[in-house]
């Protein structure tokens, strides 16, 4: 794939400064082209850093959109709660409308109900025509060490989905809702920042030319945007010549 970018850095300190600079970039030039940025953030442990690294920036931020990739289907003020994580490491710190702010709502206590409403907001912001998918400038991804992203988890039934934008997702009993794999395919910009080695033997899984979609379901993301994927040495020690 010609659009996909690979890059190992030292540490996870120099991985997260490489990602701040990509992400700054990535909004100030969707802001320059199209007077706003829409970006969809990526939960679990490895993007707090970035995100507390964000809060220290000057952007216009009434241009900028945020969205989450997925959710755990617990309330906002969960210590699970992505939308807690980036609020309390970013998007509190910074003077961002709240209206610009667009959480996945776990509050009905259906989650296939709520995840019909977060697709709603979605086909209502970017203005989608049935069987549309919304162009984000960009989604982060994490990877999970079976491979899993977003919440697509291996051999499970969201993997499937194509006729919406979030589904429901499970990782075993614990629900959650996620986008679906159309809407990362349909980024501008799809960015995975992975740490740590315990990811390395699934990253060898992902990145090769054949393999297990459903086994790991990373491997199911090929935008037709451009796909970077930044690494720290000890996720990415096995792909380094
Ligand atoms: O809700 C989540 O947990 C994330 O969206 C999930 O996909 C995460 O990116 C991976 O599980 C990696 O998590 P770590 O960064 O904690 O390794």
């Amino acid at each position: 794939m010609q659009n996909r970018k690979l890059e190992v850095l030292p540490d996870k300190v120099a991985l997260v400064a490489r990602a701040r600079a990509f992400c700054v970039e990535t909004i100030r030039s969707a802001i320059a082209e199209r007077d706003r940025c829409t970006i969809a953030l990526s939960g679990g442990s490895t993007p707090r850093p970035l995100y507390e690294q964000l809060a220290a920036e000057s952007l216009p931020w009434d241009r900028l959109h945020v969205f989450w990739g997925d959710e755990r289907y617990v309330s906002p003020d969960h210590p699970e709660s992505n939308q807690r994580m980036a609020r309390e490491a970013w998007l509190d710190k910074v003077p961002i409308p709240a209206e610009n702010l667009h959480p996945m709502p776990t509050a009905d206590g259906d989650a296939a109900v709520d995840a019909e409403h977060a697709d709603g907001v979605i086909r209502s912001f970017f203005q989608l025509a049935d069987g549309e998918f919304p162009e984000f400038d960009l989604i982060l991804l994490g990877m999970g060490d079976d491979g899993h992203t977003a919440s697509l988890f291996p051999h499970t039934n969201s993997l499937q989905v194509c006729d919406r934008s979030v589904t429901v997702g499970n990782k075993g009993d614990s629900l959650r809702l996620t986008f679906s794999v159309p809407v990362l395919n349909c980024a501008r910009r799809v960015l995975f920042l992975i740490s740590g080695a315990n990811k390395r033997p699934a990253l060898k899984q992902v990145l090769a030319s054949e393999g297990d979609n459903a086994a790991y379901p990373s491997r199911l993301v090929q935008p037709a945007g451009e796909l970077w994927w930044l690494l720290d040495a000890d996720a990415g020690a096995d792909l380094v010549a």
